[in-house]
């Protein structure tokens, strides 16, 4: 049988950062940021060519170990087959293994590139489809989530299938985001994590998380309390002790900060008139930066 046809138009495709848990949402909640990495990929006659700007662009491989380029393969695979050729182009923005969804942007990246560059591939691979597929590369729903839907997203998995709903944060809340220098890969930092868990800690994650969803929607006034974690902060701190000495400082100080997804950035969830003020508190070794929410998700975009 033969396989699928694609465009000779190159697709360009954006992708942003994300928070994965928010404290207590962990590998549930996400939350979609307006910090970008950019792909350009082309069908071509034969080879693959890659070409890196920014984040990774002195370590990342160019051959087919290349994190995007598994995720296109294996969605040109789903879709019936692979073309001759390839050439990606990418501009990489989001910082690596610091817990700001860096390998979750990358499969989206992938996954929608290859979709888009398929004739006939939306038809083929839903949007229902393209979250189970991230969710298999990625190995955890929270970050995919959001970096397809935007916004705010609730992810779970379901009979082994993952599912997931999106939400829009308030828009009052800014997120600051404080980013070592050193990375620290979510590999390591889900190794440092308990097999189980006192259930009053579980029953107290239960509580905050639900609470979080109405913090982050429509009562950020509660987002202190919302975002307590007692299931996974603490246990990675061996690994990124600076990042759980810099929430539990900026806490104290009234401010809702948690541990990026696997960290070692440190996210503060605050209103639009304290941003500043925060992102002068951490000092140096940090770089802090305010961030804006992303509500889009992955997208296509016409070529500049
Ligand atoms: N844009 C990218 N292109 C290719 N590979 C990437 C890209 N971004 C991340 N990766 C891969 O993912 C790894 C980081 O993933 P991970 O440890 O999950 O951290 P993060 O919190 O940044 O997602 C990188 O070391 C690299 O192997
Ligand atoms: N729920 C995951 C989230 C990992 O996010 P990342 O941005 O660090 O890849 C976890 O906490 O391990």
């Amino acid at each position: 049988m033969a396989g699928p046809a694609f465009r000779a138009a190159a697709v360009r495709v954006r992708t942003p950062a994300t928070s994965a848990n928010l404290g207590p949402g962990f590998d549930a909640l996400g939350l979609s940021l307006g910090l970008y990495d950019d792909v350009v990929v082309r069908v071509a006659e034969s080879g693959l060519h890659i070409d890196i700007a920014g984040e990774g662009a002195d370590t990342l491989p160019r051959d087919e170990s290349h994190l995007l380029v598994r995720s296109l393969r294996t969605t040109f695979d789903l879709l019936g087959g692979q073309p001759r050729g390839l050439e990606v182009v990418c501009a990489n923005r989001i910082p690596h293994g610091r817990g700001l969804g860096s390998s979750s942007a990358a499969i989206c990246a992938g996954i929608v590139a290859a979709r888009a560059v398929t004739i006939g591939g939306a038809e083929k691979l839903d949007d229902a489809a393209m979250l189970e597929l991230a969710t298999e590369i990625e190995g955890h729903p929270d970050n995919v989530a959001a970096c397809l839907l935007g916004g705010f997203t609730l992810a779970w998995m379901e009979s082994g299938v993952a599912r997931a709903i999106r939400m829009d944060a308030a828009d009052s809340i800014v997120p600051v985001v404080f980013v070592p220098s050193r990375p620290v890969l979510t590999e390591t930092a889900r190794g440092l994590l308990p097999r189980s868990v006192p259930h009053v800690d579980a029953a107290a994650n239960a509580g905050r998380a639900a609470l979080l969803v109405e913090a982050l929607t429509r009562r950020p006034e509660l987002l202190l309390p919302a975002t307590e974690d007692r299931l996974h902060q603490e246990y990675r701190a061996p690994a990124m002790p600076e990042s759980v000495a810099l929430v539990n400082r900026l806490r104290a100080d009234g401010v809702p900060a948690v541990i990026s997804g696997a960290g070692p950035t440190v996210l503060a969830l605050v209103e639009s008139d304290a941003a500043d003020k925060v992102a002068r508190l951490a000092g140096e070794g940090w770089a802090a930066n305010r961030l804006t929410l992303d509500a889009g998700g992955t997208s296509v975009l016409p070529l500049a």
